[in-house]
């Protein structure tokens, strides 16, 4: 489990990216880094791109429910403008996001913000998602979570896509998307 190298205290302004496949618990994950800081009396902004919109318009949702206010973002520069007088900042599905929210993160921790980015580090073909890759290599704590196998029941690392759609981007949960084992997905792409 990720413990905080300071929730509160002098270490200030670092960035946390949490990845992996659908159903991995990212969000999960994300929502409750986020409820710790608000516990310890840090003031939290959560930002996710307006692409999402599966659950709800404006909160974020876990697969199990579990859910946090946020505010929607079209371009990755608005959320310079919206994070002041913020001591923790989340940002889910950072795969949508353009490749500017790198650097923004950067600005961000500079500022002495805590930033929580939570993602898909691969699409539906394995590859690469987004401006993932990026997040991962300028961050200074990585979390990698994994889903079940809906297939064997082993640790899963790829998403599954059920349907015959092509396209890096197509929203879905179950009814598209399923978590795979390597080698139950590599046995059917
Ligand atoms: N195959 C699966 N493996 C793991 N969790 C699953 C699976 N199918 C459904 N879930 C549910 O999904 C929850 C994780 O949801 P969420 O945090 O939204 O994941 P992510 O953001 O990574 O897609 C789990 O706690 C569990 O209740
Ligand atoms: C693999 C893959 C996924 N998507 C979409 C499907 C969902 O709407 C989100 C991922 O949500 P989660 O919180 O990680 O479960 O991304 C996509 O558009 N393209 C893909 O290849
Ligand atoms: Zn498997």
């Amino acid at each position: 489990m990720f413990i905080e190298p300071s929730i509160n205290g002098a270490q200030r302004g670092w960035i946390e990216v949490i990845c992996g496949s659908m159903f991995s618990g990212k969000t999960e994950e994300l929502i409750r880094r986020l409820r710790r800081a608000k516990i310890a009396n840090l003031r939290i902004e959560i930002y996710k791109p307006a692409i999402d919109n599966r659950y709800h318009q404006t909160d974020v949702v876990s697969h199990d429910a579990n859910s946090i206010s946020s505010t929607i973002i079209e371009n990755s520069q608005t959320i310079l403008l919206y994070a002041s007088h913020v001591d923790v900042v989340g940002i889910d599905e950072a795969q949508f996001f353009d490749p500017e929210i790198v650097s923004v993160c950067e600005k961000l921790a500079a500022r002495g913000i805590r930033v929580i980015v939570a993602g898909l580090d691969m699409d539906y073909k394995g590859r690469p998602f987004g401006p993932m890759p990026a997040l991962l290599a300028i961050a200074d704590y990585i979390t990698k979570l994994h889903a079940i196998c809906v297939r064997c029941g082993n640790i899963a690392s790829y998403s599954y896509r059920k349907t015959a759609q092509g396209g890096q981007v197509l929203l879905g949960e179950t009814d598209v998307y399923e978590p795979r084992c390597r080698k139950c997905y590599y046995e059917e792409v």
